[in-house]
């Protein structure tokens, strides 16, 4: 069997972008922060350069300059209060992705979240839609030092479900996050919510899908097996 046609034992998802289609609204929050600290922000250049990065990493390369952790807690916690005043009333999983979570638990595939999401963004998310049975493992910002683009929160991921980064197949909306399941070892689906599936690609998916309704042949067979 070549690793292309290798099974897949589990699934992580990004969250947000990914999950949900919610990046416009952190996309809102970030210029409208960037403004009132008198920065030039634009959607673009978020989504580029920050989307899916913790706010740890975001803030002192937004202003920069060094924060000292109360100034850093307080303009997070503005961006993200406005983020989920903003996103609140749109709460929802994004297309196809109920109908594929519960695939993956009739087939017995365990699955994980990997998000540089605070537990706030992940309590209005996953508590809101009563996802929080669903994932054997749900990996969070704090969990690791260093945040996508580098692999480490893809790895937890994969280590908490007790299974090699190769045989999990992960999901994400970002550059930065594709880039960092990529690295993890893991065969990548881009989902075209927020960036391009050509830019996806450059950064290392393999495949790209506007959502969950519908998934190539190749990954079906991967996945759920011939002939499900
Ligand atoms: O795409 P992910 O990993 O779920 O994380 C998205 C995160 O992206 C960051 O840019 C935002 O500041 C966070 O607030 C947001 O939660």
């Amino acid at each position: 069997m070549t690793p292309s046609d290798a099974p897949l034992r589990a699934a992580v998802f990004d969250m947000d972008g990914t999950l949900v289609d919610n990046m416009v609204f952190h996309n809102q929050a970030w210029v409208a922060l960037a403004r009132k600290l008198g920065l030039s922000l634009t959607a673009e250049d978020f989504q580029t350069r920050f989307a899916g990065r913790k706010n740890e990493e975001i803030l002192p390369e937004l202003l920069g300059r060094a924060l000292d952790p109360e100034e850093l807690q307080r303009l997070a916690d503005e961006k993200e209060g406005h983020y989920r005043t903003l996103y609140r009333p749109h709460l929802k999983l994004h297309r196809g992705a109920e109908a594929l979570l519960s695939r993956l638990r009739a087939a017995g595939i365990p699955v994980a979240i990997a998000t540089a999401a605070p537990e706030g963004n992940r309590a209005l998310v996953i508590d809101g839609l009563g996802l929080r049975p669903v994932f054997q493992r749900i990996v969070g910002a704090e969990e690791v030092s260093r945040g996508k683009p580098f692999p480490d929160i893809f790895l937890a991921a994969a280590r908490g479900l007790g299974v090699d980064p190769s045989e999990c197949l992960a999901f994400e909306d970002a550059i930065l996050g594709v880039m960092s399941a990529r690295d993890a070892g893991m065969p990548v689906v881009g989902i075209t919510t927020t960036t391009t599936a050509v830019q996806l690609r450059q950064a290392g998916a393999l495949w790209t899908l506007p959502d969950f309704t519908t998934f190539p042949p190749e990954l079906e067979a991967r996945l759920f097996g011939a002939g499900v």
